[in-house]
């Protein structure tokens, strides 16, 4: 089937046949999830960890656009742009959708893909099928919610967060919903079965069953990486030949995926022959680029007691100095910007944002997720160090200096395998 400017069939993870002439790229845009399962680890900030759930940055959605047509200059064989975490695309609605449409307006001829654990997914679809979103992936690890249960800690709806067979429940709901509305709009769909041993390597083969009575199109039983730091730590990768067995099984039903390659969440290039690491300098210039493409940011504010460190908190800073770039390619400071008086919580930060709108970034020595929050949906990217301004300011506009600024969430999980580990996914 030929739809709009591209073809479907030339999606590498949907069509095995693809994937030595085509590659997917996948744009970090969505950090926040809405559920935790026991095996996800989602802290970022690493280049060498090859799991999924790991990128080496957060992009904004156009920075995602600028990187995307970076991407295709140096491998145009990519035929797919897809967001897959590191969290959960759609608990990051507004990002994801931003991003979609962003890159199907510049690039018509692109697949768009999602990955999702559905939550969120019956809200969405139909966003999904008017950006001519063509496929999706639904991560539906068990149809009973007791088995449910034991592999998602939490799912938070809204602001309610239930647990247990509840919230596994709940999940299920909406995974059925979410994925029958994909087809009636007739989105290609491929469910990931996580292997979990001892949790639900036999049930596989009914979630296959159930997949099939809703018209999926494709299953992908995956083998769970064993990720430091949650509660599935200390349980084995699942042995190959029951993975391969498990594949036969559920092959009764739908076909199988076979060379999934548990790609990171900022994967890029063919499936097998992966380019993040190459272009994780690119990824990590384009994140420097201002949070919003279309506006003219020149400055970059600083909290500073002297003007030559950044040694202030967001909150005690009772000015911000402001500087630019000159010319030559150096930097000066061109004025001094009173702060909003301390109180006022949320008044406060808004008033700042106001205050700092010409500006892509802010440095500071610290500051709480609110005013973080609150300044990067206006545009101000927020980046937290101590040490002299010129570094920052060389790291903000050029890039690089990787380490200057205090991860959001701290580096990785010390199961760096230096990047051999096991590919994507
Ligand atoms: C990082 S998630 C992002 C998309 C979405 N949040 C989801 O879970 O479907 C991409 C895929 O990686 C899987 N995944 C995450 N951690 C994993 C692990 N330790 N082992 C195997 N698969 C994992 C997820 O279940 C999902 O199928
Ligand atoms: S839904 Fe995806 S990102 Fe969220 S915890 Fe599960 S695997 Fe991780
Ligand atoms: S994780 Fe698997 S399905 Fe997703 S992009 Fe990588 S190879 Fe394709």
């Amino acid at each position: 089937m030929k739809t709009k400017d591209f073809d479907v069939h030339h999606h590498p993870c949907f069509n095995a046949e693809a994937k030595g002439q085509f590659g997917r790229v996948h744009l970090p845009v969505a950090p926040k999830c809405n559920i935790k399962c026991n095996y996800c680890n989602r802290k970022y900030d690493c280049t060498n960890e090859s799991r999924p759930g790991v990128t080496s940055k957060v992009l904004s959605p156009h920075q995602a656009l600028a990187y995307m047509e970076k991407v295709l200059e140096l491998e145009p064989r990519i035929s797919v742009a897809g967001i897959a975490g590191p969290g959960d695309p759609l608990a990051n609605p507004g990002a994801t959708l931003e991003t979609l449409r962003l890159i199907r307006e510049r690039f018509p001829g692109l697949i768009l893909c999602l990955a999702t654990n559905g939550l969120a997914l019956p809200a969405y679809v139909d966003d999904l099928a008017s950006l001519s979103v063509s496929h999706v992936t639904v991560t539906i690890n068990a149809i009973d919610p007791k088995i449910g249960s034991q592999i998602y800690a939490w799912v938070r709806d809204g602001k309610v967060v239930y647990r247990g067979e509840r919230g596994a429940g709940l999940l299920l709901e909406r995974q059925l919903e979410g994925v029958t509305a994909l087809k009636e709009k007739g989105i290609m769909v491929k469910v990931n079965t996580i292997v979990v041993p001892g949790i639900n390597e036999e049930h596989v083969i009914q979630v296959a069953e159930k997949m099939a009575s809703l018209g999926v199109d494709l299953f992908n039983c995956i083998p769970m990486y064993p990720t430091r730091e949650t509660p599935f730590e200390d349980i084995a990768e699942p042995d190959p030949v029951l993975i391969s067995r498990l594949r036969d099984q559920a092959a009764r039903y739908l076909p199988q995926m076979r060379h999934c390659t548990r790609c990171r969440a900022d994967a890029v290039g063919l499936l097998g022959e992966d380019r993040a690491k190459e272009l994780a300098s690119c990824l990590r210039a384009c994140a420097t680029l201002p949070l919003k493409g279309d506006e003219d940011r020149p400055y970059v504010a600083v909290a500073t007691r002297e003007g030559l460190l950044v040694n202030l908190h967001l909150g005690e800073a009772a000015s911000f100095q402001i500087w630019r770039r000159t010319e030559s390619g150096g930097f000066e400071p061109v004025e001094e910007r009173p702060a909003p008086r301390p109180g006022g919580g949320l008044k406060r930060w808004l008033t700042l944002s106001e205050i700092l709108k010409d500006c892509r970034a802010v440095l500071v020595a610290g500051l709480g997720e609110n005013p973080r929050q609150v300044l990067e949906e206006a545009g101000i990217k927020a980046y937290e160090m101590t040490g002299f301004i010129e570094e920052g300011l060389k790291a903000v506009y050029e890039g690089g200096a990787p380490g200057l600024f205090k991860a959001r969430r701290q580096g990785c999980s010390g199961g760096c395998r230096g990047g051999g580990g096991l590919g994507c996914l």
